[in-house]
Parts: C-alpha cells; structure tokens; sequence
C-alpha cells in the first residue's frame, strides 16, 4: 500500500510506503516476543514553556491558551528557569511550546517584535545560546517547522524533536487547524535531511486502532532507515486532564504498544515511556529502554497535574527491572565523535554543541561524565 493514504502526504509530498506483510508481523506481536533491555537510560532536563500560544487545538491538550491569554517568556524570565535547572545538575533546557506560536497571537507578534525578532525561531535561537551559555544543551520541540524554520535554530540544538502522534485521520485533530500527519512526517524528514539528532513518538489512545499504531510506527522507521536520525521513539499514553476526559489506554495496550513499537524499530533506536504519564513499571519487560527528560526542578508543564517521579523512585523502578539506570545527555551517544566521549563516526552536532560539550570549566565536565557512565 502506498503512503498517499496518509492524510496530508501528498501535500506535503511525503512518499512513505507502507509494507502489508510488515502491518500485519507487527500486528501480531505480543509483549512475549521482545528482549527487555539491558539498561534504563534518562536524562536530566529542566523545561523552559516559552509560550503557551498555540496555532492549534489538539482536543487533549490542556497546555494551549486562547489569543489574548498567552503571552511569551523575556529573555530574563528564561534565563532565570534555566539557571535554577543548571544550579540543580540538568543537562538538558527542553524548549516545547505551542505551535507557531506568532501565527494569530497579535501579542506574541508584538512581543516579539518589542525584543527585535520576526519570527519564534530568531528567539528560540536566542534563547538556546543562552541555554548553551548557562551550562545546557538545547532540546527544542517547537512542533511543526518548516526547511527554514528549522535552518534558523538546528545547529544551536543537541537534538530537536517532534511527536508524530499518530498517521491516522483522528477526531482529535478535527477543526478549522489541525496536525496534520503528512505535515509532521515532513518535519521529521526534514530534520533527517538537516542532520539532526531527532526524537519522535507516537501518542496512544487518542482515537486510532491498533492498524494506525503498527503504520505510525513504520513510517517512523521508515523516515530513520532513510537518515538514521531518530534516536528515540516516545510512546506516550494520553491521560485526560481538565479539559479533555480522554481514557487512559489500558496497561495491557500499552504493554502491546510497546512491544510492537520494540519489534518495528532497530535496535539503536531507544523506546521510551514517560515516567509520570505511564504504567512505567508494567512495561519494562516489553522493550523500553529510556524514561526521557525527567526534571528535579520544573513540572512537566504540558502535563501538569502529572508529577516526576523522584531520582530515588526511578532507580527503584530500574531495580525491579533488574538493569542499571544510567544518565545520558539529550543527545544519544552515536551522535558525538568519540573526541568528547561519544562514539559516533559521522559529524552529526554542529561546532557549537561539540565546543560546548568540550569546553573547559563545570558545563563540560558535568557534560562529559555523563557521556562517560
Ligand atoms: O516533560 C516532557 N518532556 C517531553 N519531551 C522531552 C523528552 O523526554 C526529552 O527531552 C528527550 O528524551 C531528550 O532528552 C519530548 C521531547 C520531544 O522531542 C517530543 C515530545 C516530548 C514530550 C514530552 C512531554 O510530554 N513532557
Ligand atoms: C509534547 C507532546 O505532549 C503530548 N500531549 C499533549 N497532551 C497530552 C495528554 N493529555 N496526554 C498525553 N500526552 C499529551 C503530545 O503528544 C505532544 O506532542
Ligand atoms: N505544540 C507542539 C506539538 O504539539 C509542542 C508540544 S505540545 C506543547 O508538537
Ligand atoms: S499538543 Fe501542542 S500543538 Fe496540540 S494544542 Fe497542545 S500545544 Fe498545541
């Protein structure tokens, strides 16, 4: 079957090819059939919410606020929050917001215009240098982004991401703007294209069936045989919040979820659950091999009434897996040349971020001990 049935792929002109025998092996997977892995990775991030304005209306999501209400962090508001999470050992400033955010928000245009930039991403780009400049790498998942939009910030990022969420044709995404999957697989090529380190996932319970799961999954797979750049897949359950009573999927989905997303992807690539969102602990033995960013200094602020768990409690959770938990930085280690600890063989991090994980004094050496364990 061709991709063309991917809402959106043909204006976006995205081919990815779905192979039937494929569907239908991941289909059949069971938690059963897949190795649990031999370690839990995590890293340490602190998450800077730059603006909660929105040019969409994800009907889960509680993050968005109406034109009006949202407004953007100054350049001293983020540095504030970004020193509080270096002060606390992160390695990690994790820039997610809402989504073009300075496409109907007059405010935010206004703002931005008030501190000298056009666009979001001329201030995204401001901001991670002086992420970079506190002692962090940059992770940024501003949602979709367009070849220029992503030239604008890429080579001030460690890694940069994007939830493809799922492939299917979802109520969730029903409305006058709306994701658009044919949009964020051409976000995820892009980034491939640009060389950068990238994470992706998919979001589950969100109105798709088990067939849209398995082709999510293998139009992510699809998208790293073609780049290698993705170095994590999230499955994230949805859980329902104050605006949205969406079911939380069950473990027992969730355990096959995993599973199948273990079975679709290579082995370099991580499974990731989230901590606070997830049955974490039930879904060990299915594949998942990381926990994500998870912040001893800022709530998760997409998903707010969802605490992170303590340090303590994720070694514990690595106990009872019985595998070591290690820390890791936002970029996984076969991204960096082995000059600065990686072991990767291409130029993936631009010289900026290699300098920044080389440098003299606390940043880098925090940096590379990490890189080391
Ligand atoms: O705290 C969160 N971190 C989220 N992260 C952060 C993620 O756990 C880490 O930043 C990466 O593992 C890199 O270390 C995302 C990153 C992406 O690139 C794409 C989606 C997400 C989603 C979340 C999220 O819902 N909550
Ligand atoms: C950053 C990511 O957070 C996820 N996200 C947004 N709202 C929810 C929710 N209610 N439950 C779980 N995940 C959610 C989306 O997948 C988005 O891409
Ligand atoms: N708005 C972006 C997206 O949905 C970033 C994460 S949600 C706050 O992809
Ligand atoms: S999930 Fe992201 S894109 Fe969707 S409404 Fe929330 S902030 Fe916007």
């Amino acid at each position: 079957m061709a991709g063309t049935d991917i809402p959106g792929a043909d204006e976006y002109d995205v081919t990815v090819t779905i192979d039937e025998t494929e569907v239908r092996r991941l289909l059949g997977v069971e938690p059963a059939d897949v190795d649990s892995a031999d370690e839990l990775t995590f890293a340490k991030n602190v998450f800077v919410p730059l603006t909660t304005a929105c040019r969409y209306t994800c009907t889960y999501c509680t993050y968005f606020d109406a034109p009006g209400e949202a407004s953007l962090l100054s350049p001293e508001e983020v540095r504030d929050i970004l020193r509080t999470g270096a002060d606390a050992g992160c390695t990690e400033a994790l820039f997610t917001f809402g989504d073009d955010p300075d496409d109907r928000y007059a405010r935010i245009h206004d703002q931005l215009a008030d501190w000298g930039h056009d666009s979001i991403h001329t201030y995204l780009r401001e901001v991670c240098d002086i992420a970079l400049d506190e002692g962090l790498l940059p992770h940024s998942n501003p949602g979709d982004q367009t070849r220029e939009q992503m030239e604008v910030v890429a080579d001030v990022n460690a890694s940069m991401g994007v939830m493809l969420e799922t492939t299917a044709d979802v109520d969730a995404h029903a409305g006058p703007r709306v994701k658009n999957p044919g949009q964020r697989l051409a976000t995820i090529r892009t980034a491939g294209e640009l060389g950068v380190p990238f994470t992706t996932g998919i979001l589950v319970g969100i109105g798709e069936d088990w067939r849209d799961r398995a082709e999510s999954l293998l139009a992510i797979r699809e998208m790293h045989e073609r780049y290698g750049h993705v170095q994590e897949v999230i499955v994230q359950n949805v859980v329902p919040n104050e605006r949205s009573s969406y079911d939380r999927p069950s473990v027992e989905t969730m355990r096959r979820v995993v599973a199948m997303a273990r079975a679709c992807l290579p082995e370099e690539v991580s499974v990731q659950v989230p901590p606070n969102l997830s049955p974490t602990r039930e879904l060990l033995d299915c594949g998942v091999d990381d926990l994500g960013g998870v912040s001893p200094v800022t709530d998760d602020h997409i998903n707010p009434e969802y605490e992170w768990p303590a340090l303590r409690e994720l070694e514990d959770i690595a106990d009872e897996a019985g595998v070591p938990l290690r820390e890791r930085l936002p970029v996984y280690r076969r991204y960096l040349p082995e000059e600065v600890g990686g072991d990767g063989d291409d130029q993936w991090v631009s010289e900026t971020i290699l300098d920044a994980i080389g440098s003299d004094g606390a940043a880098g050496n925090r940096y590379r001990s990490v890189l080391s364990t």
